[in-house]
């Protein structure tokens, strides 16, 4: 029988076990000695290698040229999940040596209806006879000032994943990369240039009732105050033509949440389109952005949260658009 203490097997065990810890539990491994103080730091290096843990089609690694933070950590999930107390307490591994992505660690939560989507033979979704959509006329209107909308294809049709008409349903698959930044903290940027229209990524989280959404928002506003969090939780609001809002869906992205929970605020809008995308056979919205114009390598992704209401506690916001008022907007809940 193998010597369990020998360094092999420590090794073997800590790839087991590291990647499942939280950074401060990894933090006291690395203490206890020699063997799990290398084994811990290769973990590291893999965390900060993909902050998508394997999850999206292509690696989005971390870049820190500020300080010695390696990675921020939250629980990866690349699409929304409908928010249930297990879900916020699931531990999810980080950081293992697996030579193929683990797959998303929970399941794809069914939000829909049994059908209503279209029956187009093979291939011809999201042309002219396609009950689902009609992706040129919504393009040009999902460009346009304020939230965009689409529709696409969904569970309730007959066509598979592949389907053109669900572009925004294949998670990451252009090159971004989370950047480290002196007062903002975590920024998303575009690791590769970006051509206007092009979909960037959807804001997946948890979804919650307003109830829910309004009790985290009130814990968050506390830490974000102190400096002690940088909360990821929206609240999107399609208003009626009267001004009436007539849906809300909120989104926390804070602790469960894919790419998007790092991209920041910019006053003057910024470079990306938040668009309202219904899929068919799908009750809930997703939230997506597209690139709002051609973007170069590098640039860093912004959207607006909203209006800044100045408030004597708002948030310095550090955007340093010509409009910045100097606050961040305050989301009323
Ligand atoms: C959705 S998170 C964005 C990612 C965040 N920077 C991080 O490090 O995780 C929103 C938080 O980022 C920070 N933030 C976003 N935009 C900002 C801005 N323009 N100026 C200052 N802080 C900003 C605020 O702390 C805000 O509560």
């Amino acid at each position: 029988m193998r010597n369990p203490t020998a360094p092999c097997a420590v090794s073997e065990l800590a790839e087991l076990v590291l990647p499942w810890l939280p950074p401060p539990d990894l933090a006291a491994a690395a203490s206890a000695s020699r063997a799990l103080r290398a084994a811990t730091s290769v973990v590291t290096a893999r965390r900060a290698a993909d902050s998508s843990r394997g999850l999206e089609a292509v690696p989005v690694p971390f870049d820190n040229p500020i300080d010695s933070k390696p990675y921020a950590y939250f629980l990866y999930t690349p699409f929304s999940l409908i928010h249930s107390p297990a879900s916020s307490t699931n531990l999810q591994p980080w950081g293992c040596a697996w030579a193929q992505p683990p797959g998303p660690t929970w399941p794809r939560p069914h939000l829909g209806l049994p059908s209503a989507g279209c029956g187009c033979a093979a291939e011809e979704c999201g042309g002219a006879g396609c009950a689902c959509a009609d992706m040129e006329a919504e393009m040009a209107d999902a460009l346009g000032a304020g939230m965009g909308s689409l529709r696409e294809c969904g569970d309730g049709c007959a066509c598979g994943p592949l389907c053109g008409n669900r572009r925004t349903q294949r998670g990451v698959t252009v090159r971004l990369r989370v950047v480290r930044q002196l007062k903002k903290g975590w920024g998303l940027h575009a690791a590769e240039a970006l051509h206007r229209g092009q979909f960037v990524c959807e804001y997946a989280g948890e979804f919650l009732t307003t109830e829910e959404a309004q009790r985290r928002q009130r814990l968050y506003d506390e830490l974000a105050s102190v400096g002690k969090l940088s909360p990821a939780l929206l609240v999107i609001r399609e208003h009626l033509p009267s001004g009436r809002a007539c849906l809300r869906v909120n989104i926390d992205a804070t602790k469960v949440g894919n790419v998007a929970r790092f991209i920041n605020h910019s006053c003057d809008g910024g470079n990306l389109q938040p668009v309202l995308v219904r899929s068919s056979g799908s009750l809930l919205p997703r939230l997506c952005f597209l690139a709002a114009r051609d973007i170069v390598e590098g640039e860093e992704l912004t959207f607006s949260y909203g209006d800044a209401r100045l408030r004597p506690k708002g948030l310095p916001c550090f955007c340093e658009s010509l409009c910045c008022p100097g606050v961040l907007p305050a989301e009323e809940t």
